[in-house]
């Protein structure tokens, strides 16, 4: 849909290429965890591309401690809210979440519907998010409030969106999933994919696969509904370790910053079936149809 006016937002979107929403029918399955991974995927795709990272899960935000700037500031210039750059050298990632506004990390954001769509209105119009090549948005579990405010300010967007879903394998989950996906059908997004995450582990011993949640479940409804499978992510415990300690930034253990294609969590997926997961939000993303 063309919306021929000129506003903060439409200004802003007019720079950026595609924007991916990461939504899921069900809290805790990894949502966050999958778009911080995108997100990094993307940003070591290559030396030029620019990404940034939107995090609009108001009432429980994890990125800033996932991508390691937990505890950073944004800052007013004279052109908007300057994100936080998750990469100090070269400024190609930039980050925005709720989690840089409160005083406290422990702080609750208690917030109605208006107070809400307000804020996403300025992660939109106010931040300088500058030229990007993707935008990911990671959104609260469920479709809620923040879903359709999202929707109605990128309406400039409308023809750049995009959705990727994530679920867990477990029966009870892939229902909640099928709910999102009834959702953006309503909504009329297109879906890039299924992302099953949380599917088996993997010793770390003998390699030994067990499928804890069952397995299979987010492949099976991708099929069914006629939606790209994009790939499974194990449970794996040395990710959550990344993720806690904020180290996707970082090399394993390193502690400082290393150079490009060496960010921890990119880094510990290279060469597996998971790594060709993130490749493959690229590749679809290709083959989508002309959206109205
Ligand atoms: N593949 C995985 N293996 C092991 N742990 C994982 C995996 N994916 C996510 N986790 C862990 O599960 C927890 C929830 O993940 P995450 O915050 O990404 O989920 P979410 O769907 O965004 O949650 P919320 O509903 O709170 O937004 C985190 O502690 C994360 O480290
Ligand atoms: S899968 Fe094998 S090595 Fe791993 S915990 Fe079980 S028995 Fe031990």
């Amino acid at each position: 849909m063309a919306v021929s006016q000129d506003t903060p937002i439409s200004r802003r979107l007019s720079h950026i290429k595609h924007i991916i929403i990461v939504c899921s029918g069900k809290g805790g399955v990894g949502k966050s965890s999958v778009a911080t991974q995108l997100a990094l995927s993307l940003y070591t795709s290559s030396p030029n591309v620019r990404v940034g990272i939107l995090d609009i899960d108001l009432t429980g935000p994890s990125i800033p401690r996932m991508l390691g700037v937990d505890g950073h500031g944004v800052h007013q210039s004279s052109d908007g809210w300057v994100p936080v750059y998750a990469d100090a050298s070269d400024a190609r990632l930039a980050c925005m979440s709720v989690g840089f506004l409160l005083k406290k990390k422990s702080d609750s954001v208690v917030w109605r519907g208006p107070k809400k769509n307000a804020m996403i209105r300025q992660f939109l119009g106010d931040v300088r998010w500058g030229e990007l090549d993707y935008l990911v948005i990671d959104t609260p579990p469920g479709t809620s409030d923040e879903h359709l405010s999202l929707l109605e300010h990128l309406s400039p967007a409308r023809d750049r969106i995009s959705a990727v879903i994530v679920t867990t394998p477990q029966a009870v989950a892939l229902i909640d999933a099928m709910k999102c996906l009834s959702f953006t059908r309503a909504v009329n997004l297109p879906v890039l994919g299924i992302v099953e995450n949380m599917s088996g582990y993997v010793c770390p011993c003998c390699g030994e696969v067990s499928n804890v949640f069952s397995t299979g479940g987010g492949q099976e409804m991708a099929r069914k509904e006629g939606v790209p499978f994009l790939g499974a992510l194990p449970v794996d415990t040395e990710l959550v370790a990344l993720l806690d300690a904020g180290e996707a930034m970082r090399g394993e253990g390193s502690g400082s910053e290393i150079p490009d294609g060496e960010f921890g969590l990119v880094k510990r997926y290279q060469g597996t079936p998971s790594a060709r997961l993130f490749g493959n939000v690229v590749n679809v993303w290709e083959d989508l149809p002309p959206r109205s």
